[in-house]
């Protein structure tokens, strides 16, 4: 990660460097979901539709999602992309079959190493989706380990360009490893886009020359970029209940709320640790507006105004887990237990940084072993309730 560059992103530009990768879909109406989500409590005062009348961060990635939506009612750009990896990959005493099989696997030792919870839920779902998470999630791993691992200190904007233009062509079926391998053969076999994938890329972008976020429509905008996006990714191959009567767009709205809800308790988790790296994710508007500065946060100390201040941003996280919940029983029966055990647990760490008397300045607020474990069979029975029985009018939005 670089050091301390104040780097303001105008609403506008991030409006169009991301219009200018996708199509226009539709009218650009606004989503209930940005409406209820943007509220007055006193010490959130956030609206983004007065704040930027142009178009809000919300507005411009509901229109990925529509997107996103519609790729899969399609599903006919999948037989477009004639993908062959048999023939690409070099056999070497070993059939291709073998080594794309290898490829997957390797991927699966890497999401049993560092997300261990998610590695064990995804044993549940069919050996074709579970590979495919995997694959994804390697991707997602090795993208943020470009500005978040050992050798963060070397990365260039030139070499997050090359990253993109690697991914575009394991899209494009010319993968340069094994891990691109088997993320070119998931995305050749279910309809997952590159749109997520590229916008990740430029949220490591903005990681690099960007250690504020002036208000919560920025913040929403790098939460989508480098957590939403891996809802986005994920909902094609967990695949949605052929019971749904939710429309494709109220689940990819419940993806991509998780997402922007796992960042956000990470941000507030994960307050101190950031400030000892010079960067403050919180909006600036609304830390003012609670009397306080980045100054505050360096000096760590927890007073009724954090307090006051944290009660809120809590708040706003847990409406974007509500908002989640509402279409984890839409996906496919064996995708919705580890989705739905990942929520809880994460949706806990915010317990637990009120329980750490929102010190989280100097402790890192984690949940323990025994509420782990108690977890999985509550997230279990919630997994056993299929999709909602309402119609598709009164579930879409
Ligand atoms: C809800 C529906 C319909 C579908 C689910 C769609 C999915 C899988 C959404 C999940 C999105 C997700 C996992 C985003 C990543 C968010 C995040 C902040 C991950 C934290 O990663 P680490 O930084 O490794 O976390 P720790 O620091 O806690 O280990």
């Amino acid at each position: 990660m670089s050091g301390v560059l104040l780097w303001v992103v105008s609403p506008k530009e991030n409006a169009n460097s991301l219009l200018s990768l996708m199509p226009r879909i539709g009218s650009p109406r606004r989503s209930k979901l940005c409406s209820r989500l943007t509220f007055s409590t006193g010490v959130l005062a956030y609206s983004g539709a007065v704040a930027h009348p142009a178009r809000s961060s919300e507005e411009m990635v509901y229109e990925v999602v529509l997107k996103q939506a519609a790729l899969v009612r399609e599903q006919s750009r999948v037989k477009e992309r004639a993908l062959d990896l048999d023939e690409r990959i070099e056999t070497d005493g070993l059939t291709n079959w073998d080594l794309l099989n290898q490829a997957y696997d390797r991927c699966g030792e890497v999401c049993a190493e560092y997300a261990k919870t998610f590695y064990l839920g995804t044993l549940l779902m069919t050996p074709e989706r579970r590979r495919a998470v995997w694959a994804i999630y390697v991707w997602c791993r090795r993208t943020d380990e470009l500005v978040d691992g050992p050798n963060a200190s070397y990365i260039t904007p030139k070499a997050l360009d090359r990253w993109e233009k690697r991914l575009t062509d394991l899209f494009e079926g010319r993968p340069y490893d094994m891990y691109d391998a088997a993320l070119s053969d998931t995305v050749s076999k279910y309809p997952v886009d590159i749109q997520p994938f590229k916008d990740m890329v430029e949220g490591m972008r903005l990681d690099l020359r960007k250690s504020r976020y002036q208000n919560f429509d920025e913040l929403y905008l790098y939460c989508y970029y480098v957590a939403g996006t891996v809802g986005l990714m994920s909902v094609p191959v967990m695949g949605i209940s052929p019971e749904s009567k939710a429309s494709t767009e109220t689940v990819y709205n419940a993806a991509l709320a998780l997402g922007i809800a796992n960042q956000l308790t990470n941000i507030l988790r994960d307050v101190g640790e950031d400030a000892r790296r010079g960067r403050v994710y919180l909006p600036q508007d609304e830390l003012a507006q609670a009397g306080l500065s980045d100054d505050d946060i360096f000096r760590g100390k927890v007073t009724d105004k954090w307090k006051m201040f944290m009660k809120g941003q809590i708040k706003r996280a847990r409406m974007f887990f509500d908002e989640a919940e509402k279409g984890v029983s839409e996906l496919n029966s064996a995708s919705r237990w580890p989705v739905w055990a990942s929520l809880l647990l994460y949706r806990q760490i915010l317990d637990a940084i009120e329980a750490n008397g929102y010190d989280n300045f100097t402790k890192r607020a984690y949940v323990g072993k025994a509420k782990k474990l108690v977890s999985l069979p509550v997230a279990y029975g919630k997994a056993v309730i299929g999709p909602s029985k309402l119609t598709k009018q009164l579930v879409s939005r």
